[in-house]
């Protein structure tokens, strides 16, 4: 594919982030997204900057008609999970059928959502493995290292969205990968829970307590279905758990890549949770709630962290401690 277009279905966080990379890169890049990001790149210019100090910045187009999914060779959807089978209708309507669609979203329904309105076009699945946040004013920061992952398949997808900052692998198997990131998702709740940064949140043992116990359940369930699951970190995925639940300061030697983040990066949960939206706790802790109880296996700490987090977004903002969550 010479010189592509991309579109970003649904851009946010992750969405301006990887196509600000793109546009910088030379990449054609348009960013569908709401009226606020049209405004925000108009009157600022768009910035992505990170945690080693990359900062570049670009100017791709902004819109917020569906109709420039027309043009697109390739589409990234980046759409918070709730919002996937909205995005699908429209890259349906509006997309070329030969344009390749990439869920770069956490979950692992998504594609499935996808490829049933979009039959006989070429979907895939991905993972984003750093974690970005909207500072407003067109600024998108990556908070974590981390790399993009996206399914195999024809044609040279990886290479095309590599970008200076931007590191992509394409994998056989990338259900495997999905579903490892959804282990690590299960952090976003109790990030949101804690009131920390995720720094913060890392060096208080009871919440990293609440972290394994969450992980150590999925895992469970995961085993139980006889689904493979490939944690997309330096660590692997059986150890994390076992690593989490160590005392502060041997965790703090044995885990220091996990430390190595910006001081005020929280999770995309909180993100949604600041902004009164819906959060994706029932993508997340109801997935393994949910094969849990298909397996008969008990996942009581996911379920009890799904409670705090409905709470959460029905207004209520009680003050969650990790025994709270553990017993
Ligand atoms: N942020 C992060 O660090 C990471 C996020 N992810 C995953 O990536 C996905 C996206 O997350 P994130 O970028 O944080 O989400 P955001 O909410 O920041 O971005 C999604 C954007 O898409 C907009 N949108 C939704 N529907 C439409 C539509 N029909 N037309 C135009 N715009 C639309 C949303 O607007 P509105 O809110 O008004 O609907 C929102 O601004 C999620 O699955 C998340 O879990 C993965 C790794 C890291
Ligand atoms: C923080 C991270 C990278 C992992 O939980 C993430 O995926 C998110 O914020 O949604």
């Amino acid at each position: 594919m010479t010189q592509p277009r991309i579109v970003v279905a649904g851009a946010g966080a992750v969405g301006c982030f990887v196509g600000g990379l793109l546009a910088a890169a030379g990449r054609e890049v348009v960013l569908l997204g709401r009226g606020w990001l049209r405004d925000e790149v108009a009157a600022h210019g768009l910035t992505c900057t990170d945690f080693s100090g990359l900062a570049v910045t670009a100017a791709p187009e902004v819109s917020d008609d569906p109709a420039v999914l027309a043009r697109a060779d390739i589409v990234l959807v980046c759409v918070k999970s709730g919002a996937t089978g909205e995005m699908a209708r429209l890259i349906a309507e509006q997309a070329p059928m030969q344009a390749v669609v990439v869920s770069l979203q956490n979950g692992v329904r998504n594609v499935d959502v996808l490829r049933r309105a979009l039959p006989g076009r070429d979907v895939r699945g991905g993972m984003v493995g750093f974690n970005v946040v909207g500072l407003g004013e067109g600024r998108f920061h990556r908070s974590t290292s981390g790399e993009i992952v996206v399914a195999f398949g024809d044609g040279d997808l990886a290479e095309t969205l590599e970008a200076p900052g931007l590191v992509v692998e394409e994998v056989v198997g990338i259900e495997a990968v999905q579903r490892g990131k959804l282990i690590l998702n299960l952090t976003n709740a109790v990030n949101a829970l804690s009131g920390l940064s995720l720094h913060d949140m890392l060096l208080v043992r009871g919440w990293r307590r609440v972290m394994a116990a969450q992980m150590s359940e999925g895992l469970a369930v995961f085993r139980a279905a006889g689904l493979e699951v490939a944690v997309p970190a330096k660590a692997p995925g059986w150890a994390i758990p076992w690593i989490l639940r160590l005392p502060t300061g041997l965790f703090r030697r044995i885990a220091a890549p996990m430390l190595v983040v910006d001081p005020q990066a929280r999770t995309s949960m909180v993100a949604d949770l600041t902004a009164g939206r819906r959060t994706e706790v029932d993508e997340f802790q109801g997935e393994i709630v949910r094969l849990g109880g298909v397996h008969g296996l008990e996942t009581p700490v996911n379920a009890r962290v799904m409670i705090a987090i409905g709470e959460a977004e029905g207004g209520r903002n009680r003050v969650w401690t990790p025994e709270d969550l553990l017993t």
